[in-house]
Parts: C-alpha cells; sequence; structure tokens
C-alpha cells in the first residue's frame, strides 16, 4: 500500500532562512507522525503544502501515491484536515455543522445522523448540538472543528496544532480519535511547538528547525524534551558555524 501522504525535498522559501527549505517525510498507514518545532520552524508552511495550499517552488507531495496537484475529489473527501482556525459556518448550530461536514466528506444520506451523533458523544458535545458556533468557546470550537475533520474516517489526517485551546478532557478525547483513526489503516500527521500528549503518542516524531527536517525522537523515549532542545540547538550550532 503507498504512504498515506509522501512530502519529498519541499522547498518554500520566504526569505534567507524562512519557510520551508528542503524538507521530506512520511506518513504510512495506521502511523500516527508528529511534527515538532519551534514557533517559526515552518510546520504549518510544510503542512499546507502537504494539503496543496501552497505552492511548492521546489520537490512534491504525494497522498495516497498520487501527486497532490492531480488528486481527485473523491481522494480529497477521504482527508481531513485542521490548518490554523478550525472551521465552522458560525450561524449554523453544531450538529448543523456536523451535518454538513459528514455530507461535504461523501458520507452517504443515511449514515450521516448516526455519525454526527456519535461524534458529538466522542467529543462531549452533545449538549451544544444545538447552540449556535458563533457562541462557543474557544475550546469547543477547536472540539467542533477537529469533529468535522475526522467525521467521515479519513484515509490520512493532518493536524495543525490541535491541542490549542484544549483542555485535558478535550486532549485525551483527541488522542482517542487519533489512535482509532490509526488502528484503522489512516496515516495521521500532527504538529505541536511543544511536546504535548500528542507527541507521546505518536509512533514517529520528526523535528522540525529552520525550515528543515533535523532529526527523529524516540516516541515513548525518556525526556523528550532534552532530547528536542539538543537537536534543534545542535542544528543551529551547525548551521551558525556554516554562515
Ligand atoms: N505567507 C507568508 N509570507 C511570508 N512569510 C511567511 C508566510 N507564511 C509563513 N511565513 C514565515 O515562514 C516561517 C515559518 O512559518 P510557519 O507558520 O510555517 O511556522 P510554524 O512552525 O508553523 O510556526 P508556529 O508554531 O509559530 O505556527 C515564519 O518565519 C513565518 O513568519
Amino acid at each position: 500500500m503507498p504512504n498515506r501522504l509522501e512530502i519529498t525535498d519541499a522547498v518554500r522559501a520566504y526569505g534567507p532562512g524562512t519557510g520551508v527549505l528542503g524538507a521530506s517525510l512520511r506518513v504510512a498507514p495506521g502511523e500516527v507522525h508528529a511534527l515538532l518545532g519551534l514557533n517559526g520552524a515552518g510546520k504549518t508552511t510544510l503542512m499546507r503544502a502537504a494539503l496543496g495550499m501552497v505552492r511548492l517552488d521546489g520537490g512534491g507531495v504525494r497522498i495516497g501515491g498520487v501527486p497532490v496537484a492531480r488528486l481527485p475529489a473523491p481522494n480529497w473527501a477521504r482527508v481531513g484536515h485542521l490548518i490554523d482556525r478550525p472551521f465552522a459556518y458560525a450561524d449554523l448550530s453544531v450538529r448543523a455543522n456536523l451535518r454538513v461536514a459528514a455530507r461535504l466528506r461523501g458520507l452517504p444520506p443515511a449514515a450521516v445522523a448516526a455519525r454526527v451523533e456519535a461524534a458529538l458523544g466522542s467529543w462531549s458535545l452533545g449538549r451544544y448540538g444545538p447552540v449556535r458556533a458563533a457562541k462557543l468557546s474557544k475550546g469547543n470550537r477547536q472540539r467542533l472543528g477537529l469533529a468535522a475533520a475526522l467525521i467521515a474516517g479519513p484515509d490520512l489526517a493532518v493536524l495543525d496544532e490541535p491541542t490549542d485551546g484544549l483542555d485535558p478532557a478535550g486532549v485525551i478525547a483527541l488522542r482517542e480519535a487519533l489512535l482509532r483513526l490509526a488502528a484503522g489503516g489512516a496515516g495521521v500527521l500532527v504538529s505541536s511547538h511543544h511536546l504535548d500528549e500528542v507527541a507521546r503518542i505518536a509512533d514517529r516524531i520528526s523535528v522540525m528547525n529552520r525550515g528543515r527536517i533535523v532529526g527523529g525522537l524516540e516516541p515513548g523515549g525518556a525526556d523528550l524534551e532534552r532530547a528536542f532542545f539538543a537537536l534543534v540547538l545542535a542544528d543551529d550550532e551547525r548551521r551558525g558555524e556554516a554562515r
């Protein structure tokens, strides 16, 4: 089976030392791959590139083996993503937003109601079902965005800082959702600027610094923080010397 996502030598430069400057990574079926980096490392730009949202200056992206520029619509329906702010129709209720998300992702009409109720349950949004999205707290908006992105059980999920704004219960709901997805064969790429819960459940952790993947961390390894900063610092020193 092809990789769920394959990024090869991606370049999207926004200036000297800024943007994505040659990054490669793969997400295999059944794998949770965490992308860690400090603010400005290039994680969001790389994830946008993975989703065809920014044009690359060099390199390429394949989703399920197909170049992203040629990915047909039904394959896009099998990709769930949350980049930047969670998307929701402000004037629709939480339940209606989830219905729309399910239909947009190609779920058959007969399956929608049950899937929406299941999502409301797993993200503890049941009591907010009739509430307009505009009225939600930041954390619940994030839950809604995640529930919508993942409602159809995508083959590939690309989530940028998904723990942002989540309380501990939300983080646990996210962990369960990601593990469930991966257990079903999906690939998950998830970014974070700190070593949160998501990095701890990852099968693979890549560290990004100043536009490049500079190494990996042992998932579940002791003292991830120390190992992370050691990689970043070593890269900074190497590049400092190269200047
Ligand atoms: N459209 C753009 N135009 C110019 N510069 C940009 C643009 N998008 C991103 N950048 C710059 O590229 C660098 C990488 O940004 P990016 O958002 O990809 O990093 P990040 O690792 O996601 O950081 P954060 O954790 O802060 O979101 C930053 O210096 C940012 O200012």
